[in-house]
């Protein structure tokens, strides 16, 4: 297994000198539009996510990545300038798990199979596995989600493709294109077998209002058709922007005579077109399918075309791919079938091999980055204004468990966001994440990232409750300060207990920084980048300048220093940011300047 070298505090109680390797680190996260999460879709599936770690700048070796299917050449090209890529078309499962404990990130389309035991397999390595497109009905986002791995895809830039290819069905089926075709290749003429159905002036019922519905809906109302759309969860002004009425389920199917199905695959739409919703529909209905072979029971399906219910089917998916090739639906006469080629246009290919790759390579180098399925969406105009806040929260969650005393156990968290923002617009899954990694990372070798980190916190027991404070002002800023408390503790500092007997620190973000400004009760400012020490001294002149030559004379770099009193000349913290690890004898010495109480050195 390749190893990042990146090194990461294993006990907090040898915290000044031990380190380990870990993985690179990928933190996915979400924030839409001021700190407020858009509702989910019914896969749980959401966009934007935010990843962080600092990972890749430290690769030691490159990260390997494992193209199972065929991907376009622009995003292979993008994925080499970064990563090992091992481009290995048609492994079989076995040969799959075999290959995957020596990947960081897998990338498939829709024939690959990314289930529990891809992951199991993986022993810990996987971090992301990119879909190649929109459907992740193939990958097992649980299984992914509780090894920590986040799932990124490519939803947008195959949108059109299917829209056209769902267009191309319609009309295929509607005109009887492709039975014609075979029947005059086989020497026949018959004019009379095949004439067609018109779609002017025909109601088309478009099912699943998501980005290939409404595409395949603007489409047909170019082609004169009434477009009606049932999708519970699509928007109303959405479809009355683009001249469509949505409607129920009973009544989509009641009154078309066209269905194009545009819903995700999931435990809600599985077969949702059967025996009994055919029943219902118009007689001599005509159905399309690019979406999923499974929303239809394709055995129901080959009995209502047979009873005359469904006049013709059109369809490009199927509950199993490849079906079998005797199977009554794909041998119907007035079925055309077409191999999932929905997304198969050498433009759509390039797209999608671009966007997947993008993904993969930021997650890989744990940048804010692109789209995740397991993690909720972050609207891309609010990466940059969270990042500093992000990084905030980790860091006091990893300071805070630093300052816990060796055989205490961290069960309790109290955290509270001061905020001018409204109620509603303040969501905190992403900094309770972020504060749950800095939190368990450090004394565990638990991999913690937005996707997993509410799951392994409730595993470890971990219970974190939040609270927000209303401040007034205007909400420039999504956040004043984090207050970050461990309860029920010792601390091997005691100056970072507050008065009610919690270890406590607080943060800000002063010009796109996090700083820490407090400590216990003692107010500081030092800002979170490298490592602190913190010492409690007898307040008197020369502290600064004694601390300061101790480590100067080790060429330690300060890189910021601040005093925080109580009152003047009684005690004081000292907070100083090093941008290098001060060797054990200049922190002995530090200890043993008369004026110090106690010290601690936190890595950050
Ligand atoms: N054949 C092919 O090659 C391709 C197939 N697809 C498939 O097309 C489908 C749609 O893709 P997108 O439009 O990009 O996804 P999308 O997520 O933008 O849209 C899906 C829509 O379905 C709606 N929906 C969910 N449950 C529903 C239900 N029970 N009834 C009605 N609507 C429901 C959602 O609210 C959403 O608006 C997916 O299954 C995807 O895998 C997409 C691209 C290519
Ligand atoms: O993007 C989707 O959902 C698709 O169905 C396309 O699948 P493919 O990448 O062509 O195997």
């Amino acid at each position: 297994m390749a190893s990042f070298g990146i090194p990461t505090l294993k006990n907090p109680s040898s915290l000044s000198l031990s380190s380990k390797p870990r993985l690179p680190s990928v933190l996915s996260a979400s924030f839409p539009n001021s700190l407020r999460f858009p509702r989910s879709t019914p896969q749980g599936g959401r966009r934007l996510l935010i990843i962080t770690a600092s990972a890749a700048s430290s690769f030691s070796n490159k990260p390997t990545v494992l193209v199972a299917e065929k991907l376009g050449e622009a995003g292979l090209e993008l994925l080499k300038e970064f990563a090992n890529v091992d481009c290995s078309y048609n492994l079989s499962p076995e040969e799959l798990c075999t290959k995957i404990s020596l990947c960081d990130a897998l990338i498939v389309r829709s024939g690959t199979k990314v289930n529990r035991e891809v992951f199991e397999s993986s022993g810990g390595r996987l971090k992301v596995v990119g879909r190649a497109g929109v459907g992740i009905d193939n990958v097992d986002l649980s299984a992914a989600t509780e090894h920590g791995c986040l799932v990124v895809n490519a939803p947008t830039a195959n949108t059109v493709a299917a829209a056209e290819h769902g267009i191309a069905l319609l009309a295929a089926m509607a005109r009887n294109v492709a039975q014609a075709d075979a029947s005059v290749k086989a020497g026949k003429w018959q004019r009379n077998k095949y004439v067609g159905v018109s779609l002017v002036g025909k109601t088309l019922a478009v099912m699943g209002f998501g980005k290939v519905g409404s595409e395949v809906a603007r489409r047909a109302k170019g082609l004169g058709m009434h477009v009606i759309a049932h999708d519970p969860y699509a928007p109303a002004d959405r479809a009355r922007a683009i001249g469509v009425e949505l409607v129920s389920f009973d009544e989509a199917l009641a009154t078309a005579d066209f269905i194009s199905l545009h819903m995700p695959l999931t435990p809600a739409t599985n077969k949702m077109l059967n025996d009994e919703t055919f029943a219902k529909m118009k007689k001599g209905v005509r159905i399309v399918n690019v979406a999923r072979g499974g929303v239809i029971d394709e055995e129901a399906l080959v009995r209502a075309l047979d009873d005359g219910i469904v006049a013709q089917a059109a369809l490009d998916v199927f509950s199993q791919e490849p079906p079998k090739p005797d199977s009554k639906l794909v041998q119907h006469e007035r079925v055309t079938v077409t191999p999932h080629l929905g997304a198969s246009t050498m433009e759509a290919q390039e797209g999608v091999a671009i966007e997947i790759a993008e993904a993969v390579v930021g997650a890989l180098k744990g940048e804010l980055a692109a789209t995740a399925v397991n993690a909720p969406m972050v609207p891309a105009e609010v990466l940059t204004e969270l990042k500093p806040y992000v990084e905030l929260a980790e860091k006091l969650g990893r300071l805070a468990v630093q300052l816990v005393a060796g055989g205490s156990g961290v069960k309790t968290v109290k955290v509270s966001y001061a905020t001018s923002r409204a109620p509603d617009d303040f969501d905190s899954r992403l900094l309770r994440a972020m504060i749950t990694k800095g939190i368990i990372e450090p004394i565990s070798s638990v991999f913690v990232n937005l996707v997993n980190a509410d799951f392994t916190a409730k595993q470890r027991g971990l219970r974190i409750t939040e609270e927000r404070v209303l401040l007034d002002g205007s909400p420039e800023s999504p956040l004043e300060s984090i207050q970050v408390q461990i309860e029920n503790v010792e601390s091997k500092f005691a100056s970072a207990m507050s008065e009610s007997g919690e270890i406590r620190v607080e943060g800000r973000v002063k010009d796109g920084v996090p700083h820490l400004t407090k400590v216990g009760s003692f107010e500081v400012d030092v800002s979170l980048e490298g490592s602190i020490i913190l010492c409690r001294q007898v307040d008197q002149p020369g502290m600064i300048g004694t601390v300061g030559s101790i480590l100067g004379e080790e060429n330690v770099n300060v890189s910021f220093m601040s005093v925080g009193r109580v009152a003047p000349r009684k005690h004081a913290v000292m907070a100083i940011g090093v941008d290098d690890q001060p060797s054990k004898e200049s922190l002995k010495r530090i200890g043993e300047v008369p004026a110090i109480e106690e010290f601690v050195f936190l890595k950050l």
